[in-house]
């Protein structure tokens, strides 16, 4: 089982405390991390019982995020104004049924397509209002992409792979924090092979090296267990937990998986282009019974 102790407090903590905006980031329990840490900051949210609680750094937002595809007869409403937080230092899952959005939000919130109307917002950069230039240097510079074809250029070697995103960004690859990241994911052996001599478990272990060797600000990873046996997911759901745990990453995954989403700190709930429902301290038995439930609610 995943180790998200700390999470769990908070789940405590929250219900105790009653509603919030949203319920509340391990961060606000003031714990103290220094990677990636973004400045914009959701302010003190005030519980009904009219309890302070310390403010949450957010990672990114969206405010009424629109998605609509096609005209007339053909339109498909794919987000319906979404607006959520993601917060630093989290792993925050996306789960729903098929066509509920998942995809066209996470892919909207990395600034990989274009909102039809609301705002995204990484830190505290709005992209809606970025020129395509400003958009690539944003998308380089401050976050990561993990998905579920791993995406490996098959002509560069494991750690060539790793290393592409900061040589197309002319930066220095920080030797230690390689090195630490190499040993995290148990690549040092195979740092020489290619992709077409690396297992799927081995080539999505390269795909996580290579979001987290810029130490973007946030990763988006689409499914990244999706082309993986139950091992080789739990290797990488691991890894990705533990990027959190230690590193302070911030992490959004879409997944279908319950058990994937049980290595996560809080789970977002799409259906029919809108968020439904979260979740903190998930459970894979507690997401399967939600899930059923959106799914039964859509007849699937
Ligand atoms: N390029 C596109 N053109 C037209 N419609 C699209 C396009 N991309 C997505 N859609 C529609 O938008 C809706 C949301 O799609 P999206 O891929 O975000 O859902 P999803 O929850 O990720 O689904 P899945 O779990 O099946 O991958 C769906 O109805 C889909 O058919």
């Amino acid at each position: 089982m995943p180790t998200c102790g700390s999470a769990k407090t908070l789940a405590r903590q929250v219900e105790s405390q009653g509603p919030t905006r949203a319920i509340l980031p391990r961060e606000a329990q003031g714990r103290s991390v220094s990677f990636g840490a973004m400045e914009h900051n959701a302010g003190v949210l005030t519980s009904a019982a009219g309890v302070s609680t310390p403010a949450a750094t957010i990672a990114a937002r969206t405010d009424g995020l629109t998605k609509v595809y096609g005209k007339g007869d053909a339109q498909v409403v794919a987000l319906g104004g979404v607006s959520v937080d993601i917060y630093a230092h989290e792993f925050t899952a996306v789960m729903g049924p098929s066509g509920s959005g998942k995809s066209t939000l996470m892919h909207c919130a990395a600034g990989l397509d274009a909102a039809t109307s609301g705002q995204v917002f990484i830190g505290g950069t709005e992209l809606t209002s970025l020129k395509e230039k400003e958009l690539t240097a944003l998308r380089r510079d401050k976050i990561g992409f993990i998905f579920q074809a791993f995406n490996l250029i098959p002509t560069l070697t494991a750690q060539e792979n790793i290393l592409l995103p900061l040589s197309i960004a002319g930066r220095k690859p920080e030797m230690e924090w390689f090195d630490t990241i190499i040993d995290t994911v148990g690549l040092r052996e195979r740092l020489g092979h290619r992709p077409n001599e690396l297992s799927g478990g081995q080539m999505q272990r390269v795909a996580c090296a290579r979001a987290l060797a810029s130490r973007p600000e946030i990763i988006f990873a689409d499914e990244p267990t999706g082309n993986l046996d139950s091992r080789a997911s739990r290797e990488i759901l691991g890894f990705l937990r533990r990027s959190v745990t230690e590193f302070g990453q911030t992490i959004v995954m879409v997944t279908h998986d319950p058990v994937a989403a049980s290595y996560t700190d809080r789970v977002l709930f799409l259906a029919d282009g809108q968020v439904v429902d979260e979740m903190r301290s998930p459970t894979a038995e507690r997401v399967l019974e939600r899930i059923t439930g959106l799914d039964s609610a859509k007849g699937v």
